[in-house]
């Protein structure tokens, strides 16, 4: 088992290249399962979750071939409609393939995801909505196992404000027959990506971005290329940290229209912020960090993606700092680590409480999830000490090739091997 090794007090400064979005990333590459023809997809960030999906494409029958950031799939030729435990309960992103398989083969079975450290995480509203367009669908031995002959368009009003389960819904009605409007609907930047890559494919949608999309289904659809949008957690991740640490750090290749809370939240938090038309640069020099309070709630609000590395941010900077979290009802297992460091943190509910800590010391701290293990490295970066972050398989489902961006911005941070 890998761990990192964080030496805190380096000041960031300098340039780093974001990386395309996870999370956009992976819903295009399982759409790549509706066409006929195949995809070229740029911009594919290196992570372990994107080879779980390729893992799991190739287990279809795909052909997945890499060139550094080049991506191309083809489904022409699909041999099988299952995805297995033993994947998607690595990856909760797996529930992905439902929507696709289900839409072109009339038939798909994909494992349950189950919990993970940060909620119980239902797919309800994904099997919701495909019952809505006429699935027959049964939930077995842990599996979903769905089949229609052909899904047809419907109103679907959303219950909840779902990411994956937009998308879910919004790639199997692209081949439905009829119209399907769905209501309520997830308006994240990755839900947009998606959509521009279907609608490269052929298929007909409009209001990704809003509340309502309307997709009109089409019988088929071909290949595209398409290049997937900056990550704008990775983003957010590196400016905070750069602000933790008093630093400089400009974000190049990103898109600053995707994080204007997040920036504004720096802001108020008194970073110098600015901005070109793909970079956004932060720097502290000769300025203070003051606590911000930060609630999480659906985009265009505060990402829960980044509330676990804005509650260290809250740890450093003078003042209190509340830290809600509206989206997942267990998503704080970073704190009892960050409170090993000795952080000041009062947990009241979903609630943090984070008061200026004057100085963070180095522990031995578990990472949980992925962002979790963001926020501890981050927290590493400004302890006294050396921390050591346990079970960073977490973090390398998400970020790539964090420590060597890490340490080109000047951190000592280095990837070792857990004694054993
Ligand atoms: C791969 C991906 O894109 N992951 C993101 C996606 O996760 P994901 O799509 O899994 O998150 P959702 O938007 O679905 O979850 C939002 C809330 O709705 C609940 N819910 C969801 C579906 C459902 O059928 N029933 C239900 O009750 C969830 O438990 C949660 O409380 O959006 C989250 C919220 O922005 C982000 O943190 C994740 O990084
Ligand atoms: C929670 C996340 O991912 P996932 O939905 O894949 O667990 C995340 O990206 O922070």
């Amino acid at each position: 088992m890998q761990q990192f090794l964080v030496k805190g007090g380096a000041r960031l400064q300098g340039e780093v290249s974001i990386s395309g979005a996870k999370n956009a990333a992976l819903p295009i590459l399982f759409a790549t399962l509706l066409a006929e023809q195949p995809s070229v997809i740029s911009n594919v960030p290196a992570l372990k979750d994107i080879d779980t999906t390729f893992k799991l494409l190739r287990m279809f029958g795909a052909v997945v071939e890499r060139e550094a950031d080049r991506v191309t799939v083809d489904a022409t030729n699909i041999t099988s409609q299952v995805a297995p435990y033993e994947l998607v309960r690595t990856m909760r992103a797996s529930i992905l393939a439902l929507g696709p398989l289900l839409a072109r083969f009339g038939y798909a079975e994909v494992s349950l995801p189950g919990g993970c450290a940060i909620g119980a995480r239902p797919v309800n509203l994904h099997i919701d909505g495909l019952r809505k367009m006429g699935a027959q669908i049964v939930v077995e031995n842990g599996y979903i196992k769905a089949r229609v002959d052909r899904l047809k368009g419907a109103h679907l009003v959303m219950d909840m404000v779902s990411v994956t389960g937009t998308e879910n819904l919004l790639m199997a009605a692209t081949l439905a027959d009829g119209v399907t409007i769905i209501e309520n609907a997830a308006r994240e930047p990755e839900v947009v990506d998606l959509a521009n890559y279907l609608i490269a494919l052929g298929a007909k949608i409009t209001g990704a971005g809003s509340a309502t999309i309307r997709i009109e289904g089409v019988p088929s659809l071909v290949g595209a290329k398409h290049k997937v949008l900056p990550d704008r957690i990775e983003t957010g991740t590196f400016l905070v940290a750069a602000a933790v640490t008093g630093g400089d750090v400009t974000c190049t290749n990103t898109d600053p229209a995707e994080l204007e809370v997040v920036m504004e939240k720096l802001r108020e938090a008194g970073a110098e912020v600015t901005t070109g038309a793909d970079w956004i640069r932060l720097n502290m020099t000769g300025r203070s960090l003051n606590s911000v309070n930060v609630k999480t709630v659906p985009h265009p609000g505060f990402p829960t993606d980044m509330q676990a590395q804005f509650t260290v941010l809250n740890v450093v900077a003078s003042g209190v700092g509340v830290v809600t979290e509206t989206i997942f009802e267990n998503r704080f297992m970073h704190v009892p680590e960050l409170q090993r460091m000795g952080a000041l943190i009062q947990l009241e509910g979903n609630t943090a409480v984070c008061q200026h800590t004057p100085q963070l010391n180095a522990a031995q701290v578990m990472a949980t999830d992925l962002r979790a293990s963001a926020s501890l490295v981050i927290a590493g970066l400004v302890a006294q000490g050396d921390t050591v972050v346990d079970r960073i398989y977490h973090i390398d489902r998400g970020y790539e090739q964090i420590e060597f961006k890490l340490q080109k911005l000047g951190a000592e941070i280095t990837r070792i091997n857990a004694p054993v």
